[in-house]
């Protein structure tokens, strides 16, 4: 028996970010968006708790309890007593999701593994435990779940469901290396000694242009507030996005802390021509393309 899991990439349409809090976290208005790009997590039963992983970046990827999907299913195990053997289970991510590139990829993992494991091992857990747990594991996590798109406040685990309009076609630029979340916060923190930073809000116009589904009014509204952190760790970045406007996208953005690249553009045609564009451009590693809404952790596969 083996339960597979999908789990898309997210892209933050918009990132406003508050000043640090005590607890060295920020609080955030985080518009998550779902985009097409997925990892699948397999749960098989074994004997002990065993993480593989095959794809790109696949070696960047920890495989011991460090990983998010397995601390994922500690977590779910340990709520429901399941003692160690009836725990066992081989986790296989097959990643698809860019490693370290502000995408999400770890949270998303994570939320894969708790529902294959919930699943496999019949715990039957509620959907409110399901966030619980997530909220647990990462600041990410209860929207990789969810999927779709959603405003994440507090930390970004408190979400409220968005509407979104239509389809839209986005083209991500994954960089030669990566950056470390909390390493692109402490930079937001050092840009911002001495100024007193604004309680982070939502923007009203981002919210109608996604129940629109109007590209062109969603990408005169695109924020990041983490990308002058990540652009003075990462300074070549500002190559990556010239190179993306150039190609005709309505919009560029660092993705959440980076150091992928997002371009909005206004339907798949252009996509792609902004896709080759920037792969021509020699200022990135690799160039997807991908739609958006994307639907959350959903069970694809069980074989017997
Ligand atoms: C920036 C964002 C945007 O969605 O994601 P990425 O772009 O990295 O994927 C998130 O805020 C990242 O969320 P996630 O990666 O789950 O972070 P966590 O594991 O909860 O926290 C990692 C570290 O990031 C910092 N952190 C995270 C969230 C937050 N609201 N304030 C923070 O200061 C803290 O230093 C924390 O120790
Ligand atoms: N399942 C996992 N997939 C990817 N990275 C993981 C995973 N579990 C732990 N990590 C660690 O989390 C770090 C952040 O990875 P990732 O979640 O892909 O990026 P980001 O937080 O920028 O979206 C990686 O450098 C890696 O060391």
């Amino acid at each position: 028996m083996s339960v597979t899991v999908r789990v898309p990439a997210k892209v933050n349409v918009q990132l406003a970010v508050g000043g640090a809090r005590p607890d060295g976290f920020h609080d955030l208005a985080n518009v998550f968006l779902a985009v097409g790009l997925y990892d699948e997590v397999t749960a098989t039963p074994a004997d002990e708790l065993r993480i593989t992983c095959s794809g790109p970046g696949a070696d960047q990827v920890p495989l011991d309890r460090t990983n998010l999907a397995a601390r994922a299913a500690l977590a779910l195990a340990e709520r429901h007593g399941l003692s160690a053997a009836d725990a066992g289970v081989h986790l296989h991510i097959d990643k698809d999701i860019p490693v370290a590139g502000g995408m999400a990829g770890g949270s998303a993992d994570a939320a894969g593994a708790l529902l294959a494991c919930d699943a496999l091992w019949g715990t039957r857990a509620s959907r409110q435990e399901l966030l619980d747990i997530c909220a647990e594991l990462g600041s990410d996590v209860p929207f990789s779940l969810v999927g779709g798109a959603a405003l994440g406040t507090g930390r970004g685990e408190r979400l409220r469901p968005l509407d979104v309009g239509g389809d839209f076609h986005w083209v991500f630029a994954v960089a030669d290396g990566g950056l470390s979340t909390p390493a692109v916060y402490r930079e937001f923190d050092r840009l911002h000694e001495g100024t007193e930073v604004p309680e982070p809000v939502a923007s009203e116009e981002l919210l109608a242009a996604l129940a629109k589904g109007d590209a062109d009014a969603l990408a005169a509204t695109l924020t990041n507030d983490l990308q002058p952190a990540a652009l003075s760790l990462f300074p070549s970045l500002a190559d990556t996005l010239a190179a993306g406007r150039a190609a005709g996208a309505l919009a560029a953005l660092v993705s959440g802390s980076g150091p992928t690249t997002a371009f909005l553009a206004r339907d798949a045609e252009s996509a792609q021509v902004v896709a080759g564009a920037l792969l021509a451009s020699g200022s990135c590693r690799a160039a997807r393309v991908a739609d958006s809404p994307a639907p959350g952790a959903t069970v694809i596969r069980r074989a017997a």
